[in-house]
């Protein structure tokens, strides 16, 4: 594994800049999942740097696929007895957790070594369940300390990790409250949750980097009991120029990675042998952290179908309403682009705005129509999932603010009313469809792009090897 880690050449592209700098990514655009042949020109003046990953490819390591054959036919309850405690071992099984997805059988029996994992597998493949089970195998619900804190980018997906980890904790189906869970998520209510963390603190904090960066900044709390912690979407954090600044001093400043066991979570990590790089450079995670990837080969789920529909700009409405007749979905997310600053300026109308408008007077199917996007207040947030997740058929209008993490597995379709600005959205966005991973079942990714796009879709289907057929109506 050594020497292919030092074969690889995009390891050489980043000779004299900071490590893991984001914006260096986007101009450079190297291909999203593999090396290219640009970094060749790159590559020159980097024998320093190539000395200094060799350090790294002998202590960090990376597990493919299958490469736990030992763990091929055991259930979940197998890979985890002796790790877990019973009483979640049986919330777990009443839920439905029986059988371990790849990455749970690939990543569990490494992180129940302690090791530092970045775990790197497909949307909707239960990433969020493997971390949840290492943190339940280390705390102890009777100790009065914060154990494991869970950083997410969003308050929705915080919402959601927050429920998840409280059911597996619940004694039994009726007791959803005997948990040790709290939320830390931006807009919530921060004053009581100070007096909270201090008189009475949770074993697991789930938070958005900016609460959980403001309590440690007041003082509120330190991190010095905590034994795992988890930062899911890694990469979008790390991307974030909001945030990316925050992150860094938590895994750093606020505490140190010898004292805890770290995982990163997510199913995009661009150029990810030059992250387990800087991980260790950095010293975000200790030095033999694992990179468990799943699918390496295949970003994207088999059971998306992908299509699109050529159309002109001034007719996208009216070709969004003959689909959904066409396709009936179940349930559907339709992404809409983020109104820009300029179009904000003058006044006009968001999008989703409009295409809300348009779909309560047309469409006439039996779907509700929701809306989510980021300048709702977060009460309205949270009402259209809690709506959507009460049961029945939606058709949710939604900016990129759902396409990370959100977990609606009745998604049987996702429309791109705007194409997503980067390769790494299309894979989110499309990834909010075909949740169900033992499920057989085909959901459909639903392109609607004017001729001048049909580039931007093809190269999309280039860097995650999918192939998008053309529908005409
Ligand atoms: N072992 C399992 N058996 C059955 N269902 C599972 C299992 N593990 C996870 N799931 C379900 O799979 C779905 C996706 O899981 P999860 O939200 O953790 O995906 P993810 O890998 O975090 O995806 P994303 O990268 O999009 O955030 C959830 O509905 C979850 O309940």
């Amino acid at each position: 594994m050594a020497s292919q880690l030092l074969n690889v050449p995009h390891l050489a592209f980043f000779p004299t800049i900071s490590p893991f700098n984001p914006s260096l990514f986007s101009k450079l655009k190297p291909s999203f999942f593999h090396s290219t042949s640009t970094s060749r020109a790159l590559k020159s003046s980097s024998n320093s740097r190539i000395i200094n990953l060799q350090a790294v490819a002998e202590t960090s390591s990376e597990i493919e696929s299958n490469s736990a054959a030992n763990t091929t036919f055991l259930t979940l309850r197998q890979i985890c007895q002796g790790f877990v405690p019973e009483h979640i071992l049986h919330r777990m099984e009443e839920i439905g957790f029986i059988s371990p997805t790849d990455i749970q059988r690939e990543a569990l029996p490494t992180l129940f070594t302690g090791r530092d994992c970045i775990l790197h597998a497909q949307t909707g493949s239960g990433k969020t369940l493997t971390y949840l089970l290492l943190i339940f195998s280390l705390i102890n619900p009777q100790r009065s300390s914060v154990q494991a804190v869970i950083v997410v980018p969003t308050r929705e997906l915080g919402m959601q990790v927050t429920k998840v980890a409280r059911m597996l904790a619940a004694k039994s189906e009726i007791d959803v409250k005997g948990c040790t869970v709290m939320a830390l998520l931006d807009g919530g209510i921060l004053r009581r949750h100070k007096s909270w963390l201090k008189a009475e603190p949770p074993a697991i904090l789930v938070a958005t980097v900016a609460s959980l960066c403001h309590m440690l900044e007041k003082h509120i709390f330190r991190l010095d009991s905590v034994k795992v912690l988890v930062v899911d979407e890694v990469d979008f954090l790390f991307y974030s120029s909001k945030q990316v600044g925050s992150v860094r001093k938590l895994l750093t400043s606020f505490s140190s990675c010898d004292k805890r066991q770290t995982v990163f979570a997510s199913a995009s990590i661009p150029q990810h042998k030059h992250f387990v790089h800087d991980c260790i450079q950095q010293k975000w995670t200790k030095r033999d952290v694992v990179h468990v990837h799943v699918s390496a080969i295949m970003p994207m789920p088999l059971c998306l179908l992908h299509r699109f529909v050529m159309c002109e700009k001034t007719n996208k409405l009216q070709v969004l309403l003959a689909l959904l007749e066409y396709d009936a979905p179940e349930s559907a997310i339709i992404f809409v682009g983020e109104q820009s600053e300029k179009s904000k300026k003058a006044g006009n109308d968001p999008s989703t705005t409009l295409l809300m408008e348009f779909l309560k007077t047309s469409y006439k199917g039996s779907l509700e129509i929701l809306l989510l996007e980021g300048d709702m207040n977060f009460n309205s947030r949270a009402a259209s999932l809690t709506e959507i997740r009460q049961g029945g058929g939606f058709l949710l209008v939604s900016t990129d603010i759902a396409a990370r993490g959100i977990d609606l597995p009745e998604t049987t379709h996702i429309f791109n009313f705007d194409l997503p600005q980067t390769v790494t959205d299309y894979l989110h966005r499309a990834g909010r469809a075909g949740r169900k991973p033992f499920s057989d079942r085909k959901c459909i990714v639903a392109n609607l792009i004017t001729s001048e796009e049909r580039f931007v879709l093809q190269r999309y289907e280039n860097e995650l090897m999918f192939s998008c057929e053309e529908l005409m109506l």
